[in-house]
């Protein structure tokens, strides 16, 4: 699905990334400590950073050159990191500002209420009286009604009650199940190479080790981190 060879990209003139390949897969787990460039190689991903060498492919056609919203028109996703949803709106009007317009919009959203419990419940509550983890939902959510073919998400467990973090991986790991393929960035090593089918370990914007992912894998990339 999604595949990118060899990226330099970075901002102005400071390069972040330095030739990095990322392999296509089910669930692709991107590893790596603060400031590695996990962010960066997301953002060239979805189209919001131009990589300035390499080739971003998509169902196999090059993608390098399209604008984020032409990605999104051809099943790309993207959930940056931080919980964003539009604080002084519902639960519910953050999902309509997706879905109106869509045919099936309500169906969209009606599907995105069942995964979710919690978005169902507070349904009217406004968005910025959701608890962080809620919000994350809801930004995955909405992220699921443009009915992606891939998901990109940034650290979606960060700074969540660990209640959530488990509903929000076992979402991931059924998304996959769906069909759904998903580009990961996540702190929580054990989760993310036990749903990975690759990962990457990115230091410094360099590509350190990249391998098929599973629990094996763990003892590997901690070593590999040094953590
Ligand atoms: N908008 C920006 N302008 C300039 N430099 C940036 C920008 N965003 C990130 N950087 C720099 O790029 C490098 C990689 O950052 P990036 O956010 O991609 O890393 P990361 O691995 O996602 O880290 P974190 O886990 O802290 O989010 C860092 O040195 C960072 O300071």
């Amino acid at each position: 699905m999604l595949e990118l060879n060899d990226i330099e990209a970075g901002y102005g003139r400071t390069r972040v990334l330095h030739g990095v390949t990322v392999p296509a897969g089910k669930v692709v787990a991107v590893l790596g400590h603060n400031g590695a460039g996990k962010t960066t190689l997301l953002r060239v991903a979805i189209g919001l950073i131009k990589p300035t060498k390499g080739r971003v492919f998509f169902d196999g056609e090059d993608i390098a050159s399209l604008a984020p919203n032409k990605r999104v028109a051809r099943g790309m996703a993207y959930v940056p990191q931080g919980q964003q949803a539009f604080s002084q709106l519902t639960t519910l009007e953050n999902l309509q500002l997706v879905a109106d317009g869509r045919r099936r919009g309500k169906a969209l959203i009606d599907a995105q209420l069942a995964r979710f419990p919690a978005l169902e419940q507070f349904a009217a509550r406004k968005a910025g009286l959701l608890s962080g983890g809620q919000r994350q939902q809801l930004a995955i959510a909405r992220a699921l009604i443009t009915e992606p073919k891939l998901l990109i998400l940034d650290e979606p467990t960060e700074g969540i009650q660990p209640t959530i973090v488990a509903e929000i991986e076992h979402t991931i790991v059924q998304l996959a199940g769906e069909g759904i393929n998903v580009l990961l960035v996540e702190q929580h090593i054990g989760f993310a190479l036990d749903a990975a089918e690759h990962y990457v370990v990115l230091a410094s914007g360099f590509v350190t080790h990249t391998d098929q992912g599973g629990s094996a894998a763990v003892s590997t990339v901690r070593a590999a981190m040094a953590i």
